[in-house]
């Protein structure tokens, strides 16, 4: 598009970051919605050249869009949608939806001034955007100092992420003196504003324990003018503050961590006012209004690429900024894009010695005045007016696709590993039930603490909701722990030496606990699947790395050849082969690692936590009783193991079947990507082989019960194994004389001897109702009858029958839950799937008008591809991908996904999509496949 030469770079020194500058790995990195612009003419009335560096961040190639002439001369309002056009942002970025209420973007000139005209804009040439409507200061990097244009205060950046400033003398000690003067006189206990479940009183003691004054600024004169000082300093006008808040911390107070600014989701009690999050405070200019001998800090505990603490009160870990009389800190608690930054998490540290005066002076995004209207609001139509997105609509899902942008001069290579088509037998999903959950729980608790009885104590009512978000949010918890818990392999200092003892404990186990670890190999195969996962994703990671250095290479050979022989970057990029071996002992090294963490955490009675404490009280104490039911080792007191040990045996042949795993393993990482893309479409388990107890016949001599037989067995990528196959056989139990009186005297125990008695033990009183009870509710006629139905009655609801007679159903839910779980876990294992997509560069795409490519054909899917122009008309995005988490694209390729109206129809039907089960793309498109179709504006 531009042959000529960008004059930009000597111009973006204080208002870029180097991407390093962002030390967290957890989220982007980099300054979401803020956007430099670099506008150029070679000469007088000739074209004007727009380069843009997106995000903050220096980029080396800078984005280059294309102005068309007629843009410079169109109106503010159209020169403002057509430059998000180019740059693609778009409010449906915000996480709090209601994007008719977030603000319109803001443009200004490097200094802070409000840009408000086509004019000034190119008057400016470099131009800060900024998607939060509100001047942002860059913080470059740590350590930075910036002079404050027009006086003598220096902004320091002392962190990027959170953005945080240090202002030294700010304030003089005389006004300090006053300041606190002022505060003195009217002091109070300092408030919290309550989130909606807090207990003000309660809550306010636990977090913060100083005191407090609000001042009008009317009352004073010098609080007027640091009204201006603070406005200059910001650049955000000065009715945007809040009345400023003087603290007071004696010996020991404090204020626990927190943020500044309101997310909605806390309060909803009021989220009107604060334009349910989209009038928020911004920014937080704080005074030091005293020296503190020892203590007081103000402490960032996510500084530093630190996680979000557990304890909101400890003053170990972060970033501490020890008072110091007259400095102001100033930090943002909402992003540039006006999302709200988890990471300006703060505390105030306990005052160890002396006393700590400070003040609190926020910085809201829009003006106090609810009345007053915002900048460029009338040139803002993206969500304005008439809404067409309905409020609290998030994100709309469908006629999504991709949209990939070639922003280079020679032709840009794409490849898409085998998608990712993740389907779950849809029997699965529809007969999930509650119960099933449960159970995943409990069986997830059996695994890793077998042995020990005591953590089914506590069914896990985990919902008792229908709501389906509640549920599916659960599940999710539950697989993200897993899950986490696999990523720590790391924290294993020595695996062989584990590896022993952890195989010694194994054998203290028994009864369910030994079903239980039949059922580990369940998870092996899921470590097995997360090792070559991961394997996949470092090394997609590498050839990254290498595509995007051979794109460096290619455009520095370029810009030497001056434009001749255009080359592919493809021709360049090398497959790194292993051998077969290579990465059979990779896997097999991290499966290891994974299972050894398992064993270790066994023994040390780790992960007990208990999933309930989080999730009570949503349900009825009669569905939790009915689910309580449901949980197959309540239904085992810890007095009779005898006929478990039985059980033991018949489970001890399955654990035989563990060669199976051995000769079976995913050892290959195209296995793996198969299984990755299919999901576990065949995973399933029957025991249709198994006969439940009953009554053989009853005559004068007894009863003869058949106790059945159990057999299940499970497939998993279309091997077939069977679990365990035992068969509890016939007895016979002969009947006492009087069984009638018997029971009338409640002897039950008397009623059942022989082997049923021993089977039963002596606790039978205490696990069944009373036996008139249970007599009561049969319908029996005569006494013959009355031991039939009785026997019946034992076998459905006395344990450990009844267990045994639904161990069936019980096992099939297991595994159905298990293959959930495994399905959510290669989920989770491919998180990085996007990145797939933009990684690699081995296929051209075809010039626009040229017929259509097939890019792909496999047994799922075919995708073909084609090229065309960039519809003429404005585009409404849907979504940015590149601004909500993914960290940008490296190189050439730009992608996100974005909304054609009607067009996308006919964009999606150039894809041929053939699915094994017969689902159409039409209904699958927006859920399953993230990538579809590859939409060049090839110049
Ligand atoms: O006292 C400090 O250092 C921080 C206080 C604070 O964050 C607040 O009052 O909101
Ligand atoms: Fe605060």
């Amino acid at each position: 598009a531009s042959s000529s030469v960008s004059p930009c770079d000597e111009r973006y020194a204080d208002w870029l970051t180097d991407r390093e500058q962002f030390e967290r790995m957890d989220e982007p990195r980099y300054l979401q919605g803020l956007h430099v612009l670099c506008l150029w003419r070679e000469k007088e009335d000739g074209p004007v050249f727009l380069e843009a560096q997106l995000n903050g961040i220096r980029e080396e190639n800078p984005f280059l869009p294309e102005l068309p002439p007629d843009v410079i001369d169109a109106d503010w309002g159209a020169f403002r949608k057509h430059l998000q056009y180019l740059l693609h942002f778009t409010k449906a970025t915000n996480e709090w939806g209601n994007f008719h209420l977030k603000q319109p973007f803001g443009l200004f000139e490097p200094g802070g001034r409000r840009l408000a005209s086509t004019a000034e804009v190119l008057d400016a040439q470099l131009v800060l955007l900024f998607e939060g409507g509100q001047w942002f200061w860059p913080p470059v990097r740590v350590g930075y100092v910036r002079a404050l244009p027009g006086t003598t205060y220096e902004l320091k950046t002392v962190s990027v992420q959170p953005v945080v400033f240090l202002v030294r003398g700010f304030l003089r000690e005389e006004e300090c003196q006053t300041i606190i003067a002022m505060g003195e006189a009217n002091m109070s206990e300092s408030p919290i504003v309550p989130m909606d479940t807090h207990h003000r009183d309660k809550a306010t003691k636990e977090f913060r324990t100083s005191t407090q004054a609000r001042l009008e600024s009317s009352e004073s004169p010098l609080l007027t003018e640091l009204d201006h000082r603070i406005s200059n300093l910001t650049r955000v006008p000065v009715h945007h503050n809040e009345e400023v808040q003087i603290l007071r911390y004696r010996l020991g107070e404090f204020y626990a961590a927190h943020t500044d600014n309101f997310d909605p989701q806390y309060y909803q009690n009021s989220v009107d006012y604060i334009d349910k999050g989209h009038r928020n405070r911004l920014l937080t200019v704080f005074w030091y209004l005293t020296n503190v001998s020892q203590g007081g800090e103000t402490l960032f505990p996510r500084a530093h690429a630190l996680p979000q603490p557990e304890d909101m009160h400890s003053c170990e870990k972060g970033l501490k900024v020890q008072p110091e009389i007259g400095a102001v800190l100033l930090w943002y608690s909402l992003r540039p894009n006006g999302n709200s930054d988890p990471n300006s998490l703060h505390a105030s540290c306990p005052v160890q010695e002396g006393m700590k005066w400070s003040a609190n002076y926020w910085v809201w995004n829009k003006p106090r005045d609810v009345q007053v209207a915002l900048p460029d609001a009338d040139y803002d139509d993206e969500y304005g007016g008439e809404s067409s997105v309905a409020e609290g609509d998030t994100v709309p899902q469908n006629n999504v696709s991709a949209t990939f942008e070639n922003r280079h001069e020679h032709p840009v290579y794409l490849s898409a590993l085998e998608p990712v088509l993740r389907s779950h037998p849809p029997a699965l999903s529809a007969t999930m039930k509650l119960g099933s959950i449960r159970l995943l729980l409990a069986w997830a608790f059996i695994f890793w603490t077998s042995g020990s009885f005591k953590l089914v104590e506590s069914p896990l009512a985990m919902t008792n909701s229908t709501n389906e978000t509640a549920n599916r949010i659960v599940e999710e918890v539950v697989a993200q722990r897993l899950h986490a818990d696999m990523e720590e392999i790391s924290s294993i200092d020595n695996p062989a030496s584990e590896n022993q003892s952890g195989s010694n404990e194994s054998t203290a186990m028994q009864g369910p606990g030994e079903l239980a670890r039949n059922l580990e190999f369940l998870l092996i195969k899921v470590a097995q699947l997360e090792a070559v996962a991961e394997m996949q994703q470092a090394k997609l990671d590498e050839q990254t790395k290498k595509i995007v250095s051979q794109e460096d290479r290619i455009q520095s050979l370029e810009k030497k050849v001056n434009g001749e022989g255009q080359k592919s970057a493809g021709a360049f990029v090398e497959t790194e082969h292993k051998d077969a071996q290579t990465r059979l002992n990779e896997a097999t090294d991290v499966l290891k690692n994974v299972m050894l963490k398992h064993n270790r955490q066994r023994q040390k009675g780790m992960l007990h936590e208990r999933h309930r404490s989080g999730l009570k009280g949503s349900g009825s104490e009669k569905e939790a009783e009915e689910s309580a039911r449901w949980n197959p080792l309540d239904l085992v007191p810890k007095q009779i193991r005898s006929p478990f040990d039985k059980l033991v045996d018949g489970f001890q042949a399955a654990a035989d079947k563990a060669h199976w795993l051995a000769t079976n393993t995913v050892d290959t990482l195209e296995l793996a990507v198969n299984i990755l893309s299919r999901g576990f479409t065949d995973f399933g388990a029957n025991c249709h082989g198994s006969n439940a107890p009953s009554i053989r016949s009853f005559d004068q001599h007894g009863l003869r019960i058949n106790f059945g037989n159990l057999r299940c067995e499970l497939s998993l990528m279309g091997q077939r194994t069977e679990l365990f196959n035992f068969n509890f056989g016939e007895r016979a139990i002969p009947l006492p004389s009087h069984p009638m009186q018997l029971l009338a005297a409640g002897n039950i125990v008397g009623l059942l001897p022989g082997q049923l008695q021993q089977i039963v033990g002596g606790d039978i009183m205490g696990l069944m109702p009373h036996p008139m009870k249970l007599l009561g509710a049969l319908d029996c006629a005569g006494q013959a009858d009355v031991v039939q139905c009785l026997g019946f009655k034992i076998i459905s609801d006395i344990a450990p029958l009844n267990f045994l007679t639904r161990l069936g159903d019980i096992f099939k839910e297991f595994i159905e839950s298990f293959a959930k779980l495994a399905s959510k876990l290669v989920a989770q294992a491919m998180k990085g799937g996007q990145s797939l997509l933009q990684t690699a560069a081995t296929t051209e795409f075809p010039s626009v008008g040229k017929e259509a490519v097939v890019h792909h054909r496999g047994p799922n899917l075919v995708i073909t591809k084609h090229s065309q122009k960039m519809p003429g008309k404005h585009a409404e995005l849907l979504q940015k991908m590149a601004n909500l988490e993914e960290p940008k694209p490296p190189a050439a390729v730009k992608w996100s996904f974005e909304d054609y109206g009607p067009e996308t129809q006919a964009l999606v039907t150039q894809l041929l999509v053939s699915f094994p089960f017969g689902a159409r793309i039409s209904t699958c498109a927006g859920h399953i496949l993230k990538v579809q179709l590859l939409n060049g504006a090839v110049s």
